[in-house]
């Protein structure tokens, strides 16, 4: 069974050497050669031929009466890391800025301790790619990677919350996170010499009154009190100084708690853009894509059971949290499969997805025996 040293000492690993989503080759063989070393007697190892990054364990319960399931995400973001530790990341450009590698030490220290103490019901542990873009949850269960014997009754997973002290468990009835859309806008019109705009038709004064113009869509379109979030993160345009721009490349992401205030926001952005296009004589595509972020919605009997667990439990300190405008794809898989999200807490003063974000590995130990403490409970209730 791993200690609370092997799982900081693998957390530093996997955090060295980040992946972006369907890219995670080396997490995956990381993965696969700490997992080989548990006492295998009750585990089934499964790869997925066509997602080859993933993992699925299955670990055979002693009487099981049910099949938990516990899922966790493995890449990284392309950020560029800045904390300056000693075992800050080797890849440039790359960084596990969201703690998905604290997400991975968890799950392994979860499964170790089931590996060494046989469970009554089984488990499943999904190690999944492309949490961040790319859907990986939503890929897998098209996959039939949950079929017969590989399908969970139910489902749990984690995300690590700067905001919260570490070790401390944040949970809610109902809505946990947003379901988000992932936004590509691009505009095209007439190139041209700096010194003669009339002739030219230029795309970066287009995508400026664009960016502006849905600046209205939250404050103006979206009840204040649902809220909606628009976040513009990419522009690119044009090619030098002196030169009008021809096109011009807009990529964001839009979020809502409801599937309804999300298709209402997209309808928007499409409103809007197709309206610049008109004002400016240009051409616009929007591509808008929801994948599998869907809001994720926790369910009500095993959420209830799960914070009774959480609240009850004296060495855990359980917080009651707002829903987040966080994105994940796990709200695909509640969608087909019921069971709860929560957050880890892990104390620090950076943001998921800052250059800086530290992660308090106390947490760590913290998680995983918040875990296996639950898991225990549920397969006895
Ligand atoms: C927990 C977290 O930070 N998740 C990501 C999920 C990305 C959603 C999607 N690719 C998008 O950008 O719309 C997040 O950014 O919330």
């Amino acid at each position: 069974m791993l200690t609370e040293t092997d799982l900081i000492t693998i957390r530093r690993e996997l955090h060295q050497h980040p992946e972006l989503a369907l890219h995670e080759t080396e997490t995956h063989e990381r993965l696969l050669t700490i997992i080989a070393d548990f006492n295998q007697t009750h585990l089934q190892v499964r790869t997925l031929p066509e997602l080859p990054t993933a993992i699925l364990i299955r670990v055979t319960g002693s009487a099981p009466q049910r099949t938990i399931g516990y899922r966790t995400d493995i890449d990284a973001l392309p950020v560029t890391e800045a904390t300056g530790l000693a075992y800050a990341s080797q890849n440039p450009g790359i960084m596990h800025a969201c703690g998905h590698d604290v997400h991975m030490a968890v799950a392994l220290g979860v499964l170790s301790y089931f590996a060494e103490h046989q469970p009554q019901d089984n488990l499943i542990f999904f190690f999944q790619p492309a949490e961040e873009s790319e859907n990986g949850g939503k890929l897998a269960y098209e996959m039939n990677a949950f079929e017969a014997d590989w399908r969970p009754d139910e489902f749990y997973g984690l995300h690590d919350n700067p905001d919260l002290p570490a070790g401390a468990i944040g949970c809610r009835m109902g809505t946990l996170f947003a379901g988000t859309t992932e936004v590509n806008v691009d505009f095209t019109g007439k190139g041209g010499h700096a010194a003669y705009p009339q002739d030219a038709n230029d795309m970066v004064v287009a995508a400026a009154a664009f960016i502006s113009q849905i600046q209205t869509i939250v404050s103006r379109n979206v009840d204040p009190i649902e809220g909606g979030v628009i976040t513009l993160g990419k522009l690119e345009a044009g090619t030098i100084r002196n030169v009008i721009a021809e096109t011009a490349h807009i990529e964001g992401t839009i979020r809502g708690l409801t599937q309804t205030m999300i298709e209402h926001i997209d309808d928007r952005i499409r409103d809007v853009a197709a309206g610049i296009a008109r004002s400016f004589n240009a051409e616009v595509t929007v591509s808008l894509n929801q994948g599998g972020y869907l809001p994720v919605e926790n369910d009500p009997a095993l959420t209830a059971n799960f914070i009774n667990y959480m609240k009850e439990n004296e060495s855990i300190e359980f917080i009651e949290t707002a829903p987040a405008m966080t994105g994940e794809d796990f709200g695909y898989l509640l969608s087909k499969i019921p069971g709860t999200m929560f957050w880890l807490g892990v104390g620090d003063d950076a943001q998921l997805h800052s250059a800086t974000l530290t992660p308090d590995e106390s947490a760590i130990q913290a998680g995983v025996d918040a875990i296996t403490g639950f898991m225990t409970y549920r397969m006895l209730h």
